[in-house]
C-alpha cells in the first residue's frame, strides 16, 4: 500500500526538515532535482532529445531549473519557459535561475510551438497550488496537453488538487510524475490517473514523521 499524505502535511514536513532539523532548502531542491533527472532517464517512454522546462516562479519551478541544469551539463538540449511574475520568484528559484544563466540555457516563449520539443517538464506548481488555474498558466497547461510530446511532472501535476485529485480549472496530463517524499492523497485516486501517469516517489531526506517511521520499522 502506498503511504500518502495531504498537501498541508507535505508542506509541514518540508518546513520541519528545513527549519527544525536544519537541512537547507537549496540542498533539498538539489536532491529533488537529481532524483527527478534520474527518474526521467529511467522512464523509457520519455524522449529526452529536445527538452522544454515549464517553470513557475516558486520552488516547484526551482526544482525544474535544477533539472534543466543537470540535463544541460550531461549534454541534452534544453529550453526554459518561465511563467509568472519574476518579481514574485522565491529565493531558491532566483538562485537556480542564476545558475541556469551561467550555463546560458536558452529561454522559450509562451507563443512558441511546443511540438518542436520531444519532452515537456512540468514545474509550474506543486504543493503551492492554491486556486483554480487561469491566464498564462492555463494557456501553457492546455498547450502542453495538446502537444505531441510526453510531459513529466514535478511533485504534483500542475492544476491537479493534491488532496482530492480534482482538476482545478485545467491540469497537466503527465506520462509520469516524480513526487517528493510521499505521493499526495489526491494523486492515488482513480480520477487522478490520467494526470499523474507513472508515479516515482523520491526520498530526498524530508523528515519521515513518527507515523511513517514506525510503519517502516514494522514492514
Ligand atoms: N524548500 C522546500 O520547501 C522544498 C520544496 N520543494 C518543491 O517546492 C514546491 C512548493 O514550492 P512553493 O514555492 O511553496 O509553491 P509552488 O512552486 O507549488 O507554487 C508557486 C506559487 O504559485 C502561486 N500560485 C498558486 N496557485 C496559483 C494559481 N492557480 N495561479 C497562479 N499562481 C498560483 C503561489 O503564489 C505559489 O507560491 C513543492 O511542490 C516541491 O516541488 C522541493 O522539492 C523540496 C524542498
Ligand atoms: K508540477
Amino acid at each position: 500500500m502506498t503511504q500518502t499524505i495531504s498537501v498541508e502535511e507535505s508542506r509541514q514536513l518540508d518546513a520541519k526538515t528545513i527549519n527544525e532539523i536544519g537541512i537547507p532548502s537549496m540542498v533539498l531542491m538539489e536532491r529533488a532535482g537529481i532524483k527527478i533527472y534520474e527518474n526521467m532517464l529511467d522512464n523509457k517512454d520519455l524522449d529526452l532529445s529536445k527538452v522544454l522546462i515549464l517553470a513557475g516562479t516558486g520552488n516547484n519551478g526551482g526544482d525544474g531549473l535544477v533539472v534543466a541544469r543537470l540535463l544541460v551539463t550531461h549534454g541534452y538540449s534544453v529550453h526554459i519557459l518561465t511563467v509568472g511574475n519574476p518579481a514574485h520568484a522565491s529565493d531558491d528559484h532566483k538562485a537556480q535561475a542564476k545558475i541556469c544563466d551561467y550555463y546560458e540555457i536558452p529561454k522559450a516563449f509562451l507563443n512558441e510551438d511546443f511540438n518542436q520539443y520531444t519532452i515537456l517538464v512540468d514545474g509550474l506548481f506543486g504543493s503551492g497550488l492554491s486556486r483554480n488555474v487561469g491566464g498564462d498558466f492555463a494557456t501553457v497547461i492546455d498547450k502542453a496537453n495538446a502537444a505531441d510530446a510526453n510531459t513529466h511532472a514535478i511533485d504534483i501535476p500542475s492544476g491537479l488538487n493534491g488532496d482530492t485529485g480534482e482538476v482545478m480549472g485545467t491540469a497537466i496530463k503527465a506520462a509520469s510524475t516524480s513526487t517528493i517524499a510521499y505521493a499526495k492523497n489526491g494523486m492515488v485516486t482513480e480520477q487522478a490517473k490520467p494526470y499523474t501517469g507513472k508515479i516515482y516517489v523520491d526520498d530526498i531526506g524530508i523528515y519521515r514523521g513518527k507515523r511513517f517511521e514506525e510503519a517502516s520499522l514494522i514492514n
